[in-house]
């Protein structure tokens, strides 16, 4: 297990080509709220490989959002730069290279799970509307919820409309995944139920995903790596790697491996808090 509170060794460091996946380089954000600014983060760094999973953990607040938003274009940097998939984040948005699975499954109430699926090959510029990575038959299989296409998101259970989000962003078979707490509200026996099931599907796509969570087991559970953030501003703290081999089964969170460096976490982010 190694830790870092350095930027990354020289293999993650961002542009050096086609081994990343995506890099961020001494990025810095801000925000004006009521004429104060919030550094929301500063100067961060740290790449993923591609078909890498990182988990990014921290307390509310330190950024873990704010970062996601940034690889997805959704905003901008004020300082730094960030490499997504060799090229910018617009031109990685624009190629719908790049996506995003939120806390809340967002579907539209009106429309069967299906027309859910297919709603980002419908929506956008003409030149990549209808491009399909993955048809959504498919991508509903992947998920498990192959019986409930003709569904409305009402006639599912929070867990399974998460699926139905999980099915939408890959059906552009995205080659990077970007989840924002996407497990967060539901039950601990449905999270860990699809955390099995977000490992297998991460293998089977080799997508690269970047994984948003509170939580130290799920953390560890998932990533190959974790990267702990503090707040305020929001700095990248330590690097832990998680040395398990894949595939990962829940009974793995006894072993003495798994929950060393589940304390390891916990220490830290204590000390953070103290
Ligand atoms: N649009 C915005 N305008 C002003 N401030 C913002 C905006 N977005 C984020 N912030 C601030 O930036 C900081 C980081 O927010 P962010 O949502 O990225 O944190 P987070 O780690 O994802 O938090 P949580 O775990 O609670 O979701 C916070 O102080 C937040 O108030």
């Amino acid at each position: 297990m190694n830790r870092s509170t350095e930027r990354e060794k020289s293999d993650t460091l961002p542009n050096t080509g086609s081994r990343e996946a995506l890099a961020l380089d001494r990025v810095t954000v801000s925000f004006t709220v009521g004429g104060d600014r919030i550094v929301a983060l500063d100067d961060v760094s740290f790449g993923v490989g591609h078909g890498g999973f990182l988990s990014v953990l921290g307390p509310s607040g330190c950024g873990k959002s704010t970062t996601l938003r940034l690889i997805a274009d959704l905003l901008r940097p004020e300082e730094g730069e960030l490499n997504v998939l060799g090229d910018s984040p617009g031109t990685a948005r624009a190629h719908r290279r790049v996506g995003f699975v939120f806390q809340d499954a967002t579907l539209l109430p009106w429309r069967r799970v299906i027309d859910n699926v297919l709603l980002p090959t419908q929506v956008g510029p003409s030149r990549v509307r209808g491009k399909l990575g993955m048809s959504p038959d498919e991508a509903l299989a992947v998920v498990g919820l192959t019986s409930f296409a003709q569904a409305y998101p009402s006639q599912l259970s929070g867990g399974m409309r998460q699926r139905v989000a999980i099915a939408r962003a890959l059906v552009t078979k995205p080659d990077i995944l970007l989840m924002d707490e996407p497990f967060g509200a539901l039950d601990e026996l449905t999270r860990d139920r699809l955390n099995v099931q977000l490992l297998d599907i991460w293998q089977a796509s080799k997508t690269t995903i970047v994984f948003v969570t509170h939580s130290i087991p799920e953390a560890v559970f998932l990533g190959q790596r974790v990267i702990l953030m503090s707040s305020r501003p929001g700095r990248v703290r330590a690097t832990v790697e998680v040395p398990l081999p894949y595939p990962r089964e829940l009974s793995l969170r006894d072993s003495p491996q798994f929950t060393g460096i589940v304390a390891q976490l916990r220490r830290l982010l204590t000390e953070e808090e103290l």
